[in-house]
């Protein structure tokens, strides 16, 4: 499990995160939804410990994160960081010399399920392809938390349509998985929990599947409860 306890975040006087407080169960897909700005990236950045924060804390399965941690933990940006004259391919062979976790297999599944060739290089990629080859080298990690930063921002439906029938297969299955969204509508069906921020703090966790049964409300009825009132 991830444990966000209590976290205060200030970028010089900007207080971000004031009294964050979730959970992120493995084996479940939790979605940070919030405006942009919110602080969904700096929540994310701090569970990879890539931001430092000024009090409360973060564990990850009981563990404060520190270098061994990352062969628990990934983090997939809201862009591909690769090299843009890298081929595919060359992107494998970085991963695969960088990362004690990478999963070569896994990710040669991926790339026939996503119909992209390893020839095809990182600067030619559409924007879409670009954002399943992003995932696709964080999926190929044997770890068991992805954190991914919007996934679905600025795709072709059919494109995040592909992207969201990942998080239904054995790819995803029995990780943890947080991903941020600012648009719930393609993943809502998708998700187990939903936790709604607002002014750097949690206003609401839900949990999907009882929110849907026992109140009839989905994620969005809720999201209006709380940002609208
Ligand atoms: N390194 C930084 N220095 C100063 N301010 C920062 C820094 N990183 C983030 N912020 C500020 O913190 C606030 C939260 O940013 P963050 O990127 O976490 O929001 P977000 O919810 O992810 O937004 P978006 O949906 O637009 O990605 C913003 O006001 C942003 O300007």
């Amino acid at each position: 499990m991830i444990e966000v306890n209590h976290v205060y975040k200030k970028f010089k006087r900007k207080q971000v995160l004031k009294d964050m407080s979730f959970t992120a169960e493995k084996g479940q897909i939790t979605c940070l939804i919030g405006i942009n700005g919110a602080g969904k990236t700096t929540i994310m950045k701090s569970i990879m410990a890539l931001t430092p924060i000024d009090s409360g804390k973060i564990l990850i399965d009981g563990q404060k994160i520190d270098k061994n941690a990352y062969e628990k933990i990934t983090y997939i940006p809201d862009r591909l960081t690769m090299l843009p004259s890298y081929t595919i391919a060359q992107a494998f062979s970085f991963m695969s010399d960088f990362y004690k976790t990478w999963n070569e297999q896994r990710a040669t599944e991926l790339l026939a399920f996503f119909k992209l060739e390893k020839t095809e290089k990182i600067s030619s990629l559409s924007k879409g392809n670009a954002a399943k080859v992003n995932l696709l080298l964080g999926l190929a990690l044997d770890v068991d938390y992805i954190l991914m930063d919007e996934p679905f921002s600025g795709i072709d439906i059919f494109s995040r349509e592909q992207i969201a029938e990942v998080f239904t297969s054995h790819l995803i299955e029995n990780r943890g998985v947080i991903i941020t969204t600012h648009e719930i509508n393609d993943i809502e069906h998708l998700i187990d929990k939903a936790v709604l921020i607002g002014n750097g703090t949690v206003l609401k966790q839900i949990d999907v599947e009882k929110t849907r049964e026992v109140e009839g409300k989905s994620v969005v009825d809720v999201m209006r409860e709380v940002y609208v009132g």
